[in-house]
């Protein structure tokens, strides 16, 4: 109990286990200090090797060092809250302010309409008066669809609502309440389970039959007025205003079955224009901010994104009990609470749970000051969001009445408010400034809470043992990369914007926040450090320089403490924030892929681009999997799937230390001197270039061992191999790559050549994904079927498109090599037919190569010009593929000329080892090329 009699709404404890962490702390810092004076009392000297590598170590080092000790600012001082519920409604049930909750979705395809109506329906359920509850449904795809659905689920609600109260459901999304069900069984209240979901399947199957038709009926149509409002739409980027109020809370007759007060519930789609930028999210905020405050004009504001439903009924009054404490809440401008997901599997392959962040890492901030912004699950108070300062008289009148007459109806009213959610009512004004969130910034959350308490406000992190929102994580590696280069992205553009928390930040926030802010908005610089250590290290391993100490000298001990200690406690961290110890090895793994991939990416955008803000887009995390896609995650499969330059990037940087630990071991094998003298002094590279070896498994597997389509793309694997292979010759001698390349070079021909059998006719079909990409196809006639009988006839083939269009013509050809380009997408037909009175085997490559990245998802316009050499190479190495298996399959086809001649042994010898030879010169020249190409792409 406070002064005065005076009894808090929440309270805040400090962490245990601070004094033993900080003691911890201290001794890694000693460590840490002490491995940067080796690295300056050790410089090799001048003409010495490894002299510049040395200082480049030192470097990374120093920024390793460096950012730990940010991170110091993340578990220091953490805090834990608490609500004291129940005295939140002894004291203000009957005053409790009106809540405004804002759900955001931007597409019907990866935010499936059902999806979006099943977080309506969790957060319309909230366990709180439902009359101050307005719902707001921001559609950014502007889709008749989502409207349809959500008309459904206005019905719906009637019967959800009072279904949820009269059990106390838990969760109130119906979807993830009834698979609860199906666990659990209550007796009693069988019937009206039963009822419940019959309603709730009939509803999913309306309006999943409407989205297979693609367009709603006409008697459904014409049963609502809204609909109406589609007859001018064009598309989805250019429409006018739609605005619809299903359920106006304030309409005596709004009642559920029990003749209770609805919720309010509004569909919004803001006018789309192609001349204007949208903004994304924070425009589609900003249009609800404003048109909220003429319909509900709640104090609270929450938000949620269309994929996180709510899991807790009572997080609303969590919130209040911040903002509402007569002591500290007029201090608190925004509550977040912590970002959880339903899918993730038990070892959390992608590392999305973000688990040590809201564990541990916003505990900390929140004993600094409060938790960064980071969007969904935030409630925030309506003053602040829209630009007001604090002053020490901030209090809210929480009491006021909300209740404005209004005069006009419905339909004036909406017909009214289209213009708050036009394209240019924020033309000359504050908007997305000092107003509303921020634009400009693909993290729009972070920027818009920092200057929130830049203007003097706190905020709180809640993290209730009942978790108020689950949501639905990335399920693909390369979402996941994508994902994080959006995040990255923004945090650093924050640093170098004038909202910098290193500089505008200064005397406005207090030091441990802005350390804190320092640690996610210096994600993306990361990645220098983190691929100088993951590559340079094993390369010199193979070249012989020593760049740690030896095993022998004292200087190793604090090598090896701030390791070994550094892991150990991450390794506590994540089983005491409830994971696993295999989720933590992925964990580890995941952090070196984002660091040397989305990180990197993030940071040559950022800086390529003029200083200060930039159009930066906002690629939308994929909210649906398909059904093998899905499988493969529950089995926690890595899925590569599509093509993205990130991939080739982490792929070859494992190539690299696989071909680097690969050479040691031949050495160590054979050798045994090399291996003493190696051991002393390289045992650290060994061991890290052998750990690399070790997290990338999954990645070796999916670039050579896997056969299911979650596999690596070819093209990275054609890449990674290349680009790994020359960088690996730039350091060893090329006959080793030589070997090592022919080796992957006959895994990658495994399964993009045919053989087969032909009497008369046969035809093959293959698919072209994309117009405008480039076949590759050779066919070589090897046998005759008769072995004294050899027919110079060849045979014929036709190529035909899509629609029967005749493509090539090719008569009487014993082996053919050529490429076209594919007019249209779609399934091609390669048909052979054989004149000769005898079978023929004949050997079939066809394969597609796909350059423009346009349509992919993990795409990248800044990176073009990269892009493009990545293409060449690939295009060379697809040549050299097709040279090596258009040789294979002539010399098949002379030993059999031979055999027939009886000279078969020799000659089929002279000709392999001709073939070979020519093979082997062939890649020799074309590495070198690819190599020279090489250095060309380093310096875009
Ligand atoms: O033009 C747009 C683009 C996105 N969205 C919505 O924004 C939300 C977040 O998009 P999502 O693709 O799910 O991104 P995530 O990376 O999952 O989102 C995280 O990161 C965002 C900032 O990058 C925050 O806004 C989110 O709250 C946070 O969950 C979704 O509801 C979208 O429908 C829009 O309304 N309009
Ligand atoms: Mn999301």
């Amino acid at each position: 109990m406070g002064r005065d009699g005076y009894v808090p709404l929440f309270e805040t404890k400090k962490a245990r286990g601070r004094i033993p962490y900080r003691i911890f702390a201290v001794s890694m810092f000693v460590a840490i200090c002490l491995i940067w004076v080796y690295r300056v009392s050790h410089v090799p000297i001048e003409g010495e090797n490894g002299r510049w590598v040395w200082f480049g170590l030192f470097a990374a080092e120093l920024w390793f060092g460096f950012y730990w000790v940010l991170t110091q600012a993340l578990r220091w001082n953490r805090v834990y809250r608490s609500t004291f519920k129940d005295r939140l409604s002894q004291r203000y049930e009957n005053e409790l302010p009106g809540v405004d909750i804002f759900v955001c979705t931007a597409d019907p395809a990866i935010e499936p309409p059902m999806m979006v109506i099943n977080t309506v329906l969790s957060i319309m359920a909230y366990n709180y008066p439902q009359e101050k509850l307005s719902v707001y449904l921001s559609d950014d795809a502007g889709s008749i669809l989502t409207f349809y659905a959500l008309l459904e689920a206005s019905q719906f609600a009637k019967y959800w609502i009072p279904y949820c109260k009269k059990f106390n459901v838990e969760p109130r999304s119906p979807a993830a309440y009834f698979i609860s069900m199906s666990q659990s069984h209550y007796a009693n209240q069988a019937k009206d389970l039963v009822d419940i979901k019959k309603l709730y399947e009939d509803m999913k199957h309306r309006i999943e039959n409407v989205a297979k038709q693609g367009q709603i009926p006409e008697e459904v149509r014409s049963k609502h007025k809204g609909f109406s409002q589609w007859d001018s739409y064009s598309s989805r980027s250019d429409h006018d205003s739609f605005l619809q109020i299903l359920i106006d809370g304030r309409d005596p007759n709004a009642t559920d079955i029990d003749g209770c007060a609805l919720p309010t519930l509004v569909y919004l789609a803001r006018e789309k224009r192609p001349q204007h930028h949208h903004n994304f999210k924070a425009g589609a905020m900003n249009a609800l901010i404003r048109v909220s405050s003429k319909i509900s004009n709640g104090q609270i504001i929450l938000n949620v994104d269309c994929d996180m439903y709510s899991n807790n009924s009572r997080a609303v009054r969590d919130a209040l009990c911040f903002f509402m404490d007569e002591e500290k809440g007029h201090e608190v401008a925004f509550v977040q609470f912590p970002q959880n997901f339903d899918n993730i599997t038990v070892n959390e392959v992608y590392s999305s749970s973000l688990r040590v962040l809201s564990e541990v890492e916003f505990q900390g901030l929140d004993g600094y000051g409060g938790p960064l912004y980071v969007g969904t699950g935030c409630f925030h108070r309506r003053d602040t969001l829209c630009g007001r300062k604090f002053t020490r008289d901030s209090t809210i009148e929480w009491k006021r009445e909300n209740n404005t007459k209004r005069e006009e109806s419905v339909h004036e009213l909406e017909e009214k408010l289209k213009s708050l959610a036009s394209c240019t009512y924020e033309e000359n004004t504050q908007w997305g400034k000092e107003m509303g969130l921020k634009y400009g910034c693909p993290v729009e959350d972070v920027i818009t809470g920092l200057s929130i308490q830049c203007r003097g406000w706190k905020s709180v992190y809640y993290n209730p043992a009942r978790k108020a929102f689950l949501g639905f994580a990335p399920t693909t590696l390369p979402q996941t990369l994508v994902q994080h280069k959006r995040w990255s992205e923004g945090d650093f553009q924050i640093l170098l914007s004038k909202f910098s928390p290193a500089l505008y930040g200064h005397g406005k926030i207090s030091l441990g926040l802005r350390l804190g802010y320092g640690c996610y908005c210096l994600w993306a610089p990361n990645c220098l450090a983190t691929l100088y250590y993951t590559i340079i290290p094993s390369l010199y391993l193979l070249k012989g320089t020593s760049l740690f100490p030896q095993i022998s000298s004292p200087w190793i001990l604090p090598f090896v403490y701030a390791t070994f200690a550094k892991y150990t406690y991450s390794l506590a961290e994540f089983l005491w924030s409830g994971g696993t110890v295999l989720g933590w090895w992925n964990d580890q793994r995941i952090w070196l892929y984002k660091r040397t991939s989305s990180y990197l990416f993030a940071f040559i955008d950022t800086i390529l681009k003029p200083l200060g803000f930039s159009d930066s887009a906002f690629v939308i995390t994929a909210k649906v999997a398909d059904q093998d896609v899905s499988q493969r995650y529950k089995k926690e499969m890595m899925e590569f799937g599509a093509f993205s330059p990130m991939l080739t990037i982490i792929a070859t940087i494992s190539l690299l230390n696989l071909f680097c630990f690969a050479g040691l071991m031949k050495r160590l094998l054979m050798d045994e001197g090399i291996m003493r003298l190696n051991y002393e002094t390289m045992a650290l590279q060994m061991l890290l270039c052998g750990v690399l070896v070790i997290i990338n498994w999954p990645l070796y597997q999916g670039l050579f061992l896997r056969k299911d389509k979650g596999k690596m793309p070819s093209s990275v694997t054609v890449k990674s191999v290349a680009l790994a292979a020359s960088a690996y010759m730039g350091i060893m001698q090329p006959k080793l790559v030589l070997e090592l390349l022919a080796v992957f070079m006959s895994i990658l021909q495994v399964g993009y050549g045919i053989r087969f059998v032909i009497d008369r006719e046969e035809c093959f079909s293959h698919k072209v994904e994309y117009e405008g990409d480039t076949v590759h196809a050779s066919f070589v006639v090897i046998k005759a079927d008769s072995s004294w009988h050899f027919s110079q006839d060849g045979v014929d083939l036709v190529v035909k498109g899509p629609h029967g269009d005749q493509i090539h013509d090719f008569r009487d050809k014993i082996s053919e090599k050529f490429e076209f380009v594919a007019r249209q997408k779609g399934v091609h037909r390669f048909c052979f037919t054989n004149k000769s009175p005898y079978h023929e085997t004949i050997d079939f490559d066809v394969h597609v190569g796909h350059y423009s990245y346009q349509d992919d998802h993990a795409k990248d316009e800044h990176f073009n010009p990269l892009l493009e050499q990545i293409s060449k190479l690939e295009e060379a190495l697809y040549n050299i593929q097709f040279e090596q298996h258009w040789l294979e399959a002539q010399t098949e086809h002379q030993a059999i000329v031979n055999e027939a001649m009886s000279r078969r042994a020799i000659h089929k010898a002279i000709w392999e080892s001709a073939a070979l030879i020519g093979a082997s010169v062939l890649q020799v020249y074309l590495l070198h090329r690819l190599f020279e190409r090489k250095l060309g792409i380093s310096r875009v």
